[in-house]
């Protein structure tokens, strides 16, 4: 069947400079007294896949929890610095949580679905969201896992349990669910890292169809797969920003020195 996809149409076709989509100027990040971000500057460009590497404990995920002010549940956590999204600080307790929620989604590194059949998993978050009618819903969680490349695997057991999928599938439908809310920005925090080989080349298969139509920044440990999909790739020791370009660049000319032995296996 061919579906009717306003969704996922290019926002804009063809751009010859991509636009910054969001920018993070001045950033740091504290958790209580602990300083886990260092004044962080970089940007996002739209449409494009951005990977934050660096050894464990160097700040990736707390960079890429600040782009969706999920700290903000916690007491204790503070950010500074600003963080915009289209030109608008997101970091400003004014803007509003739903509507960021609404443009920025998060898959996390372990897929949790809900303990709900598949078809629900994609709908309950657009029940929350919006009113559409039974048969726009059919509609939009079609499109979702289709998007997610996994229609085909669960068209037929659409009433199973989405806890009754492998880990690849599980992970395929957590992403399914996000598109499904059509953000604008979507942030993987490891996704591929509980996956066996096939699965993970399935996602990274997915994150480049949907970088088409998504902002992508992604945590990856792993520097082949920063190398196979992004378009550039930020380096980060201790809480800084080392290094950020082109990820070919990045790879093969590293200016730091610190990149370059961390990128070849020096440490890590
Ligand atoms: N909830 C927390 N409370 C206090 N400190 C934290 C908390 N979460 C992370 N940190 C600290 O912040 C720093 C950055 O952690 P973060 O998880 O962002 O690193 P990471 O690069 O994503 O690491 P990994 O690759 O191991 O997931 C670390 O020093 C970590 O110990």
């Amino acid at each position: 069947m061919m579906l009717e996809n306003k969704a996922f149409e290019p926002r804009s076709a063809h751009l010859a400079t991509p636009i910054e989509k969001m920018a993070l100027t001045g950033v740091n990040f504290y958790y209580g007294d602990a300083h886990a971000i260092r004044d962080v500057t970089l940007s996002f460009p739209e449409r494009q896949v951005s990977a934050l590497i660096g050894p464990s404990g160097c700040g990736k995920s707390t960079l890429l929890r600040i782009l969706n002010r999920i700290y903000m549940l916690y007491p204790k956590m503070r950010a500074t610095g600003s963080v915009t999204l289209d030109g608008q600080n997101i970091l400003d307790p004014s803007y509003s949580m739903n509507e960021l929620r609404a443009r920025v989604g998060m898959v996390f590194q372990k897929p949790v679905p809900f303990p709900m059949s598949i078809y629900d998993n994609i709908a309950y978050g657009m029940r929350h969201h919006e009113r559409i009618s039974k048969a726009e819903m059919d509609v939009r969680v079609e499109q979702a896992l289709r998007s997610a490349a996994l229609w085909d695997e669960v068209k037929d057991k659409l009433k199973g349990s989405g806890l009754g999928l492998s880990g690849g599938q599980q992970q395929r439908l957590c992403i399914a669910r996000a598109v499904a809310l059509r953000p604008e920005v979507l942030l993987l925090d490891e996704p591929t890292s509980a996956l066996d080989p096939i699965s993970t080349a399935k996602v990274e298969e997915l994150v480049a169809q949907l970088k088409t139509e998504f902002t992508i920044v992604i945590v990856t440990h792993n520097m082949q797969q920063a190398s196979r999909i992004s378009d550039n790739t930020a380096f980060m020791y201790l809480g800084e920003l080392v290094e950020y370009g082109p990820t070919a660049e990045i790879f093969q000319s590293p200016k730091v020195k610190r990149t370059e032995d961390y990128i070849t296996g020096r440490y890590g």
